[in-house]
């Protein structure tokens, strides 16, 4: 979608147009769920790169700086590692958990990998709420601090929100209500994922479903 399409779609949106939603809005723990009930097998994109951290190597110092920033790391790596994680595995179900997160990430991501999702769920929270959750997590994350998460937020509504709105376009976005308790927010997750496929995607090109924020 070029800039004026999106301005253009941005006005004639309806009003469940996304506005909330982002980091600690429940991607992980819906995503193990889904992965169990739906026979998925769950790529965490976070979770690729801070494995990258941990393996001590360049290209994970270079991550790690990047993160603490709540910036993006750059689409070539993130793709790359993803690509990796995929390999190895014998599956067409995929669900890929906190990506795409800007353009430059759709764009290398169909470049590279020629897959489309099937449809994007996203997990739709304000802001007050993600921000409780994401300072109570414990799970000693380096970017789970408020200077940090605010950035995560500041990322979210300039760089993610465009490539909602550019799923949004194509009929993929499905949208949650993530403000409530994790049952009742994958009641609602369940109902999505139990419809009948989208016959407007050729089957072969079902290679995934992307889970964003
Ligand atoms: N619906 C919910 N209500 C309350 N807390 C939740 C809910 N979903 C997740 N959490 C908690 O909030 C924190 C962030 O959830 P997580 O799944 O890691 O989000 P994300 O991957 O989107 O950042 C975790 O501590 C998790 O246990
Ligand atoms: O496609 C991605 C996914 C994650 N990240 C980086 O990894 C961090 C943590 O992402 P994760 O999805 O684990 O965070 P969550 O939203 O689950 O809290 C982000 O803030 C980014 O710095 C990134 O650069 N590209
Ligand atoms: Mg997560």
């Amino acid at each position: 979608m070029t800039v004026g399409e999106r301005r253009n779609f941005r006005q004639n949106s309806p009003s469940n147009t996304p506005k909330g939603g982002g980091p600690g809005s429940g991607k992980g723990t819906q995503c193990k769920r889904i992965a169990q009930q739906f026979g998925y097998t769950h790529l965490s994109v976070g979770e690729i790169l801070r494995q990258e951290i941990s393996s001590g190597s360049e290209t994970g110092s270079m991550i790690q700086k990047i993160m603490k920033e709540g910036k993006l790391v750059p689409s070539d790596v993130t793709v790359r590692l993803l690509q990796q994680a995929m390999q190895g595995i014998n599956s067409d179900k995929f669900l890929i958990d906190g990506f795409p997160r800007n353009e430059e990430n759709v764009k290398a991501f169909e470049d590279l990998t020629k897959m489309e999702p099937e449809f994007v769920l996203y997990l739709d929270c304000p802001q007050d709420e993600m921000e409780k959750r994401l300072l109570s997590r414990n799970e000693g994350r380096e970017d789970d601090n408020i200077e940090t998460i605010r950035k995560r937020f500041k990322v979210f509504m300039e760089s993610t929100l465009p490539t909602i709105e550019y799923y949004e376009s194509k009929g993929k976005i499905r949208k949650v209500d993530a403000g409530k308790s994790v049952d009742e927010v994958f009641e609602s997750i369940k109902v999505i994922f139990s419809q009948g496929k989208d016959n407007k995607v050729p089957p072969s090109r079902h290679k995934c479903k992307c889970l964003i924020l």
